[in-house]
């Protein structure tokens, strides 16, 4: 589609963008097959620590005071041979680890994503010695798809047959609200959770957040893992273990020809990563344990929720989406040919293009400012919020894609979940302002990568 055409989807309307390995399987030292030592490497190498003060801008995307570049891989630290007390400690730890139930959480600013390995090898001899306890969490987790009134198991990305430490078994999916730890808590220790000695592997701000609540109320330590070095992880990982994981859009803007295709990540470097959670990180990944966090935005699905309920009185993201799905954003926003009367054709800037998000309701925007106020939707709103959202991430991606020469560009993050609009809104940005040079990637498991990387890492912990 060339600058001039009609931008007709309408999933995307004029919501376009402005200016826009392989898991290792090896074994390895930590005694867990399928995870080499690399997570102490990738620790050291990645820009992972706190991103200082907010840039100036507020929401925007953190400026380039926050870059690191990369740092070299640190040398190994020449052999020394461990202390019996250390080599005992963390002895304890594997066992502690090893022991089951094995479950990988992500506890974010939104949703605690919690990822548990179903056994299905245990031998006789296993199953005789194993705890009551433990076999009424496995039948409660793989026999429900709702715990209490706010948790979910998502059935549609269970993964049979795979492996994890060595052992073969079942992933199961399951999200709830972070707001709702307290209930969690309160229903892991009604299945008995604090009499197993557990320690559960755990990333996300929440891991550092409820690290005290989870020991005092379920008796469960947490192995801390980082939240970018758990994604990369986790998205090797189940790229690996999935076919079908990865995809891009065909014709995103055709009502009629878009399609969903499957692309195969198996030789992904470099890739741009956009994780949109309830705020936005950006990383450029050259290995899998080799990236940076080359900045990230406050406006993410957080923003996106919490706008959208103050502008249209829903209460859930479900709604939101719903909502959004039979709105028009071009009631609420300025185009392009709002102010031309056309294309700006001489920049390139397509009359459809939104030339200001939610200007046309405010009053100096239109002379008819009030009728066409009156004339908005809540699904209007729920649109233009969506679309102002979605544009910004998109041109930020597209912006670090070309500073660091990468082409391959994948979504991930659960504002992606249930939203094609969004999909398909960045699917065509990123095709549509490189002139076809950027493919914008997604992932099935869109919020899941996290709680999977820690589940599956050992070595790397951070305490
Ligand atoms: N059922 C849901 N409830 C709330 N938000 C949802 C839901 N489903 C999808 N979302 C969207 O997903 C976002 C959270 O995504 P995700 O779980 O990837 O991030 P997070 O880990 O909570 O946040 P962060 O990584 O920034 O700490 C929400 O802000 C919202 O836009
Ligand atoms: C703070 C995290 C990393 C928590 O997951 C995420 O919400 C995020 O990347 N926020 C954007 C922060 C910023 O760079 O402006």
């Amino acid at each position: 589609m060339g600058p001039h055409a009609t931008h007709r989807c309408k999933d995307c309307l004029s919501g376009r963008i402005m200016s826009g390995g392989q898991a290792g399987r090896s074994s390895s030292s930590s005694g867990f097959p399928g995870f080499g030592d690399d997570m102490a490497d990738m620790a050291q190498l990645h820009n992972g620590g706190p991103d200082g003060p907010q840039a100036p801008g507020g929401g925007g995307p953190s400026g380039p005071g926050r870059e690191v570049p990369f740092k070299r891989a640190k040398r190994c630290k020449p052999y020394e041979r461990p202390s019996s007390v250390s080599r005992n400690a963390a002895l304890d730890r594997e066992r502690q680890v090893m022991s089951m139930p094995w479950f990988g959480m992500d506890i974010g600013g939104t949703l605690a994503k919690l990822v548990y390995f179903e056994p299905k090898d245990i031998t006789p001899d296993e199953a005789n010695s194993e705890i009551e306890t433990l076999k009424n969490i496995r039948r409660y987790l793989t026999k429900n798809s709702a715990y209490g009134k706010t948790g979910h198991r998502d059935m549609h990305l269970q993964m049979d047959n795979v492996e994890v430490r060595g052992r073969k078994g079942t992933l199961h999916f399951i999200r709830f609200p972070t707001s709702e730890m307290g209930n969690f808590l309160e229903l892991a220790k009604s299945k008995g959770m604090a009499t197993l000695v557990t320690t559960v592997c755990a990333t996300g701000g929440g891991a550092f957040k409820f690290e005290d609540s989870f020991q005092r109320e379920v008796n469960m330590k947490l192995m801390k893992f980082d939240e970018l070095d758990s994604l990369i992880r986790g998205i090797l990982y189940i790229e690996t273990n999935n076919p079908t994981e990865c995809y891009y859009f065909a014709d995103p803007t055709s009502d009629d020809h878009c399609q969903k295709v499957p692309y195969d990540l198996s030789n992904p470097y470099p890739f741009l990563l956009v994780n949109i959670g309830s705020g936005v990180s950006v990383l450029a990944v050259h290995g899998p344990n080799k990236y940076k966090r080359i900045t990230g935005t406050s406006l993410g699905g957080g923003t996106f929720l919490g706008l959208c309920c103050l502008l249209t009185g829903c209460n859930t993201f479900e709604e939101a989406i719903e909502l959004a799905t039979g709105g028009d954003n071009t009631k609420v926003d300025k185009l392009v040919r709002d102010i031309y009367g056309g294309d700006y054709g001489k920049m390139g800037l397509p009359g459809d293009l939104v030339a200001s998000s939610f200007m046309g309701m405010c009053s100096f925007g239109q002379m008819n400012t009030k009728e066409r106020r009156a004339n908005v939707s809540r699904e209007d709103l729920a649109r233009a919020t969506l679309v102002t959202i979605t544009n910004n991430i998109g041109s930020i991606a597209r912006m670090c894609a070309s500073n660091e020469k990468i082409h391959n560009v994948v979504f991930v993050g659960n504002f992606l979940r249930v939203n094609p609009i969004s999909l398909k809104l960045l699917a065509h940005a990123m095709e549509y302002w490189s002139n076809g040079t950027l493919k914008a990637l997604f992932l099935e498991h869109e919020g899941y990568f996290g709680a999977v990387g820690c589940l599956l890492g050992f070595n790397g912990f951070l305490s």
